[in-house]
């Protein structure tokens, strides 16, 4: 090699090592994060916590450290995650008033932003009023809505008693799919493809299973998630592989022009029904685009959401004949409807398959963990000062597995649910996240017929009464 390449060389290689030894010295003794707790690396760099991302482990990576350094944990530069009740309060009730992460821009749709993906809270309580009534119970349990919803119970329960222990999550999914499409479009626009193996919103719910798996590469590094989608779409001979999202918002959007031209066909109660009836706040009808997305969001918050909630429901009690037992033996006390299930209002008063779905949410909660909110200005939470602009968030894994809240935090134990009273109840509640908490908690929240209510479920409101970064959980 000659001497100018080798010098060459040496200065690339002596730069580098100065921006890294700057690097780190400055993340460990200068930075105004280097009194926070938790792992070295991550104060150093972002790439740890989004190689634990990509790997779909990230949300467990958290809650170990969570384990390791206590309440408060670095888990990148900028971003502090917390495990603590007092700074959940903090982070996300109404009055904190934190505007959500840049993170959120990933669920932007037809370049419009949704209830979910709306980033500052004025903004968030305008764009609310368009949709709010159709999370109101006296409208999504209105039979016409819902029968098909109950029917689906009916068609999923014999698929699930056909089918092997595997093909429990497609079932799930594709039952989640055929409901939330009833309840947003209303049921002439609803698919059906639990009855219908061949058709094509069945192999779009079967892609779209694919695709979430890899979602967190794309909204982490679109680049490489784009490179790897067209290199496995050629070596694999399929060219529409992971474009089910694609797919799936043509579908959508193909789905509302049809309504829009008859809109005297629209079910009323729909969420279609209640976007095309909204106002812009200059009172002009909502353009087609923002209620196409804001249709797409809904199937996303609810798909994989409500699909591995059964699955997981499914298999805790898979291990639990006992409670299996109990279940049955509350479920055959209450009187029928005439399509042979219980009628809703009588499922409030099935405390022990409330506490089942509960304690299976508190061990598997769905959504990403990455329900980051932005600190404003410099404040302390939990006694830890932190600057403008950090990013915020409350490791819902790691505050459902508090030990001094939830004894035994790994087992599957519904009793605690039906036992706890008085003070611990309300611990036990105010520790209990998985439709998040306070002023953006999942407008479905209220629908749940659960006891369980954290201190801000019930502000008199209708929605305090949420993949795979996608919005669950692996
Ligand atoms: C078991 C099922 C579900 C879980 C675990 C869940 C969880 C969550 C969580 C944690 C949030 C808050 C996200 C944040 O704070 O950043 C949320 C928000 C939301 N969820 Fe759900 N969700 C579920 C089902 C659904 C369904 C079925 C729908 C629609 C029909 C839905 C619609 C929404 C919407 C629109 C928001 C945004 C609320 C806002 O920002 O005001 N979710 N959900």
């Amino acid at each position: 090699m000659s001497l100018v390449a080798s010098s060459v060389w040496a200065t690339v290689f002596l730069s580098v090592l100065v921006l890294v030894l700057g690097r780190i010295v400055y993340a460990l003794h200068l930075s105004p994060y280097r009194h926070i707790p938790g792992p070295r690396v991550c104060k150093i760099t972002q790439y740890w916590t989004l190689w634990h991302d990509i790997r779909l482990r990230r949300v467990d990576k958290i809650r170990e450290w969570h384990r390791r350094y206590g309440d408060v944990v670095l888990i990148a530069p900028g971003e502090v995650s917390f495990s603590d009740a007092g700074s959940t309060r903090e982070i996300y009730g109404s009055s904190g008033g934190l505007p959500k992460s840049r993170y959120f821009d990933n669920f932007v749709a037809y370049c419009h932003r949704s209830v979910f993906s709306t980033l500052g809270v004025k903004e968030h309580q305008e764009v609310l009023k368009r949709t709010i009534a159709f999370y109101r119970p006296t409208s999504v349990f209105k039979s016409a809505l819902l029968q098909p919803v109950r029917d689906n119970v009916k068609k999923t329960l014999n698929q699930l008693a056909r089918r092997t222990e595997n093909d429990m999550l497609v079932v799930c999914n594709l039952f989640s799919f055929d409901n939330i499409t009833s309840l947003l479009y209303g049921p002439d626009l609803c698919t059906r493809t639990i009855e219908h193996e061949s058709c094509f919103e069945r192999t779009m719910v079967a892609g779209w299973m694919t695709v979430e798996l890899w979602n967190n590469l794309l909204y982490n590094f679109p680049l490489t998630h784009k490179v790897i989608k067209a290199v496995l779409s050629y070596c694999s001979d399929e060219p529409g592989f992971l474009a089910a999202d694609d797919k799936l918002a043509d579908w959508n959007m193909k789905r509302v022009d049809a309504a829009l031209s008859k809109p005297e066909n629209i079910a009323v109660n729909s969420l279609l029904y209640v976007l095309s009836t909204a106002k812009t706040s200059d009172g002009l009808p909502l353009p087609k685009s923002w209620i196409a997305a804001e249709l797409l969001d809904n199937i996303h918050a609810a798909q994989s959401t409500v699909a591995l909630a059964l699955t997981y429901v499914l298999w805790d009690l898979a291990n639990c004949p006992e409670w299996q037992r109990r279940i049955r033996v509350e479920l055959s006390s209450l009187p029928l409807n005439d399509d042979g299930l219980p009628a809703v209002s009588n499922l409030q008063s099935a405390p022990i398959l409330d506490a089942c779905i509960t304690e299976s949410s508190r061990l598997h909660p769905l959504s990403s963990g990455r329900a980051e909110r932005v600190v404003p200005a410099n404040r302390a939470y939990n006694g830890i000062v932190l600057p403008a602009n950090t990013v915020v968030s409350t490791s819902t894994l790691a505050i459902h597995h508090r030990p001094e809240v939830f004894p035994n935090p790994q087992a599957f134990k519904p009793e605690r649910w039906l036992h706890a009273k008085g003070e611990v109840l309300h611990v036990m509640q105010s520790c209990y996240i998985p439709f998040g908490y306070g002023a953006r908690l999942c407008l479905v929240r209220g629908l749940h017929g659960s006891s369980i209510r954290n201190d801000e479920s019930d502000n008199g409101s209708v929605r305090h009464p949420k993949r795979f970064a996608t919005r669950t959980a692996l």
